[in-house]
């Protein structure tokens, strides 16, 4: 330490006994704060409160405000229990609420609760997760030691918007009025025109691709912490395009409810690898909180449950593939099917989405029931037809002992009417709702109840996958208006949502819940720049391969495709060519060398730097659904990408010289490779 260090430490030591002459702190307690104090020249903007150290038990001793995020400390002999930790910060978030900084709205994941104790202290840290315990002699830990996540300016407006919020806390070491106005983000100084007004909100915005700790961790826009925060007084349904921070908010909800209430919360969805990646995310916004958060998806919550009824319920795909194909050779049950939609899937999708997706039982209903977004209208006399069919598929599966997966939904919503669940979670979230049935819709309704803040409902029409053609109404689910629509793009670059826009993928969704709907056009990108390659030739192996060469940053790059085969096909390529290859469904959202492959549907709640769509053979497009469905998929694919984008045609024609058009917004291109 040099002289001059030495001594103006030696001066705010002095400074800081001067401000806390009045307090009769036990001498430990003075030590810590006077080291509180000297660390505000390394910008730590310490506040007391005004009662320590008769602090009441449920409140902060001193709140310190700094580069390493907003600190919450308890000065105490005794560890205190989980409940009054969880209240002190409770306590403290609803102060720092409303906290609007350069990158955004502060979020309570930037707040943790440290409890410091008295050097030698013998007792044992209860390890309830609700706060880190440390001596007075390790106060380096938590000054010095971790993530950098405020900037100085935002710093200085959080000790200033605390110190606003409460009589309680008072600075120490610093004035509120002396700190020097914050100056407006991205502004430089120079002469602002007496006419311009700014507009925080916009220039949050503009400053966030560019912001030093860009994390969704600690900040959100306005509507989306609003939605973490606003108490719904039923179910309530988070909607908006792609990359607009959905399951962002979810997660961030789950955190703040998991707060304030006691009892376990469920997040969960269709799909197998979703929650996975929810659970990696959430521990890293949350970490002391995640065990009382369930992460699982429906099928598994469904037959754990009937297994701890004594009902086993394990599907065995096999067997479910064999009794539908059994049924599917019998000419005398498919042909009259056949002529009328010759592909065995679009059958097979009208039993899981239709009729057993939506729990229908007799022909009477099959007939009268409305099947949008389906396709051909079915005359009720030929439903006569596909209902023979679904019922020697169900006599196929009895014979084989076997069930499919919406069995296990049915038999556990069953099982809930039989017995109902003792009140089970404080509260559910449902992810990627669109392609949930009927069934598991009203299954994830009778988990969760009606009440408030218990279901959570995520999701995005555009990117449905399967249509099943049912309103939230048949479930018994009203959300009477309560919920929010998310606009803001923060993943795709200009450039990709451009193109992804482009596509006619209609909203079957919110087209049948009579709701707004926003598309993917209509939403606002954050980041600009990005880049597009439309590629036309013969051989997309070889341009697929020479591209990714030409990658720039190839830690973050998928090859997605529409099938289980191609991708496949497209492994062997990369394998081939001497790419490390990792499936879609292994992605944990870190950036890794091995180029993941996998179908589209897989990459759902995925997102990577740069992703490549080759072109593969499309089912005949002779059928509207089947465009539509065809483009939503598109959709989810190209929306994976936040910088690059490759879109490849196969042409047959022989000679025909392959070519490609590139189209970029300006020079934040990300990992865009050389598209010559
Ligand atoms: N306020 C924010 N600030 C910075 N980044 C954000 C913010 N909100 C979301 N993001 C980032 O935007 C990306 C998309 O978020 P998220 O996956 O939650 O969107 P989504 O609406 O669920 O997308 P999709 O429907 O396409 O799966 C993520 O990288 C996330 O970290």
């Amino acid at each position: 330490m040099t002289g001059t260090c030495h001594h103006r430490r030696e001066r705010l030591r002095r400074e800081a006994e001067a401000q806390l002459r009045d307090r009769s702190l036990p001498t430990w307690q003075h030590r810590v704060l006077q080291r509180f104090a000297v660390e505000h020249e390394n910008g730590w903007f310490p506040l007391l409160h005004r009662s320590a150290p008769h602090t009441p038990a449920d409140r902060p001793d001193a709140v310190l405000v700094g580069p390493l995020g907003v600190l919450l400390i308890l000065l105490r002999d005794e560890e205190p229990g989980w409940e009054t930790s969880r209240e002190a910060f409770v306590w403290a978030a609803e102060r720092l609420a409303g906290a609007s900084i350069g990158p955004g709205m502060l979020t309570e994941a930037a707040a943790r609760t440290v409890l410091v104790q008295p050097a030698g202290h013998r007792g044992r840290p209860s390890n309830t997760g609700e706060h880190l315990t440390i001596t007075d002699g390790e106060l380096d830990r938590i000054l010095r030691r971790g993530e950098r996540v405020l900037e100085e300016a935002d710093v200085q407006a959080i000790a200033r918007h605390l110190d606003g919020r409460t009589f309680d806390l008072t600075p120490i070491m610093w004035q509120p009025r002396r700190i020097p106005q914050q100056r407006g983000p991205g502004r430089t100084g120079g002469t602002a025109s007496p006419f311009d007004i700014p507009d925080p909100r916009r220039e949050q915005v503009e400053r966030a691709p560019e912001r030093l700790f860009p994390d969704w961790r600690f900040f959100l826009d306005g509507t989306q912490l609003g939605a973490v925060r606003r108490r719904y007084s039923g179910p309530a349904r988070i909607t908006g395009p792609a990359g607009t921070g959905k399951s962002v908010v979810a997660l961030h909800r789950l955190a703040y409810l998991a707060r304030r209430t006691t009892g376990r919360l469920l997040f969960t969805t269709h799909l197998r690898n979703l929650p996975l990646i929810a659970e990696e995310q959430f521990r890293s916004l949350a970490p002391q909180l995640a065990q009382r958060i369930e992460f699982t998806h429906l099928h598994a919550w469904a037959r754990d449950f009937l297994a701890g009824r004594g009902r086993a319920a394990e599907v065995d795909e096999q067997q479910v593939e064999q009794a539908f194909n059994a049924v599917w050779q019998r000419s005398e049950l498919t042909e009259t099917l056949r002529n009328f939609r010759p592909v065995r899937g679009y059958w097979k999708d009208e039993i899981d989405r239709v009729i057993k997706g939506r729990g229908i039982r007799s022909l009477e209903t099959y007939r009268s029931v409305s099947r949008k977004g389906r396709g051909a209208n079915l005359p009720p006399e030929f439903r006569a037809y596909v209902w023979q069919f679904y019922c020697e598929y169900e006599r196929a599966l009895s014979e084989r002992d076997a069930f499919d997966h919406n069995d296990v939904l049915m038999r556990a919503l069953a099982e809930i009417e039989r017995r109902p669940l003792p009140r089970q979670y404080t509260s559910v979230v449902v992810d990627e709702v669109q392609d949930l049935t009927l069934i598991g819709l009203r299954l994830v309704h009778a988990i969760s109840g009606d009440g408030p803040d218990q279901l959570l409902l995520v999701g995005d029409g555009q990117q449905q996958v399967h249509a099943g053609g049912w309103r939230l109404s048949e479930a018994g689910i009203s959300l009477r208006g309560r919920g929010e629509i998310l606009r803001r793009n923060y993943r795709n670059r200009l450039a990709i949502t451009e193109r992804a826009g482009e596509l006619d993928a209609i909203d079957r969704f919110d087209d049948l819940e009579g709701g707004p709907t926003v598309s993917l056009r209509s939403s606002r990108p954050v980041l600009r720049g990005g880049q597009v390659v439309e590629w036309q030739g013969r051989n997309q192996e070889e341009a697929v391969v020479s591209a990714l060469r030409r990658l720039n940053d190839n830690s973050s790059v998928a090859v997605l495709t529409r099938t289980n085969g191609t991708a496949e096909h497209w492994e062997k390529v990369l394998r081939a060519a001497g790419f490390a290859v990792r499936p879609v469904g292994r992605w944990d959202g870190r950036a890794c060398a091995p180029i993941h492959v996998g179908t589209v549907h897989r990459a759902k709640g995925t997102e990577f730097r740069s992703v490549f769509l080759p072109g593969e053979p499309l089912p005949s497009g002779r059928y509207r659904e089947e465009r539509e469905a065809l483009h939503r998929q598109r959709l989810v694919g190209m929306t994976r990408a936040r910088d690059f984008l490759w879109l490849g045609t196969v042409i047959s024609s022989c000679g025909a010289p392959s070519r490609s058009t590139t189209r970029s917004r300006g020079p934040e291109s990300g990992s865009s490779p050389d598209p010559t």
